[in-house]
């Protein structure tokens, strides 16, 4: 059963000149029970994406159904589906408990049902005095992003749709929302999580959509996309100087992609076991520090689009 298809999606905001093609003819699927990760940099559609899949954003052209149902207009759906934004979707002048306690009424939960899962919810994301005392107004943004999830998840949802759950926050607060995210998979949910960031998406996904400029360049598992790339390893290289053109022609040379990963720094990808070896051999007395680990999501993207994610 496909808990989400996306058929032909195109959103464009503004015209004439301020015309803008956030989505490009999107077209996606996602089946019940799959955490799917939309990975791209800012300005690639993500969040224009979420949208309409929560129903807040219309699409200008396609469809997108869940459930079988359209999300801004079939009340039964987005009951089943709840939605974190980027900016967290907060009242500011609000306690956490305050936000929570609305919103639960709002999407009709069960005032002791509400109660039950905030109690399971504190614990899962750590939610301090803070959230039941004071206002979002002096929350930090970790704080505000663990009660914007606590509210998502206060309707025990079918299909959560998150937009850049884990920016901004410290490794811990990181890691409490990977926990959810697993959690949710633990009980046969579905998520779809929008992210720049490629570890999110190595850490938490069944199947990742790269996108582009309002495209899907390529999507599939981990596997199936770092397969489509063809490199197994990868050897992170600082040198004393900026790579010369002789170094890197030397590298391709081998069957090897070099990757500028920024100012004296480079990254080597082929299938060799001894890739460390002759990378390091070839970059001789320039190398500084090198070492070698498998393929990322990061240099994925890379490979697909010619853009370094951070
Ligand atoms: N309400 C809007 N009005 C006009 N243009 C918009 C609007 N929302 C988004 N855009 C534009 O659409 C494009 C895609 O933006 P979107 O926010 O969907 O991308 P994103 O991948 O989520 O990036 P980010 O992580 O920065 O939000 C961008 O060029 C953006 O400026």
């Amino acid at each position: 059963m496909l808990a989400l298809v996306a058929e032909d999606l195109w959103k464009v905001y503004g015209s004439g000149e301020r015309r803008v093609e956030a989505l490009r003819g999107i077209s996606i699927e996602v089946r019940e029970g799959e955490v799917v990760a939309l990975l791209g940099p800012n300005g690639s559609g993500k969040s224009t994406f979420m949208g309409i899949a929560a129903g807040v954003v219309r699409p200008t052209r396609g469809r997108l159904l869940v459930y079988g149902g359209e999300p801004y207009s079939d009340a039964g759906v987005r009951g089943r589906i709840s939605y974190m934004p980027q900016d967290y979707g907060l009242y500011a002048e609000l306690t956490g408990i305050e936000n929570y306690e609305f919103y639960a009424a709002l999407m009709e939960v069960d005032a002791k049902e509400a109660k039950r899962r905030l109690e399971e919810l504190s614990g899962l994301l750590g939610l301090g005095e803070w959230f039941y005392k004071r206002r979002v107004s002096t929350y930090s943004g970790g704080m505000k992003r663990k009660a914007s999830l606590a509210l998502a998840l206060a309707s025990n949802p079918d299909l959560l749709l998150l937009d850049e759950p884990t920016s901004g926050l410290d490794p811990n607060a990181r890691r409490e929302v990977w926990g959810v995210v697993d959690g949710m998979r633990r009980s046969g949910k579905t998520v779809v999580l929008a992210t720049h960031l490629f570890e999110d998406a190595e850490r938490l996904a069944d199947r990742v959509v790269v996108m582009r400029g309002g495209e899907v360049v390529a999507a599939g598992s981990q596997e199936d996309l770092k397969r489509k790339v063809g490199y197994k390893y990868a050897v992170d290289l600082e040198l004393r100087e900026e790579p010369g053109a002789e170094l890197l022609e030397r590298v391709r040379m081998l069957g090897y992609e070099a990757i500028p990963a920024g100012g004296s720094r480079v990254t080597v990808l082929g299938n060799s076991p001894n890739l460390l070896d002759e990378v390091e051999a070839i970059g001789g007395a320039g190398v500084v520090s090198a070492s070698m680990r498998r393929v990322s999501l990061g240099d994925v993207y890379f490979l697909l689009t010619g853009v370094r994610l951070e």
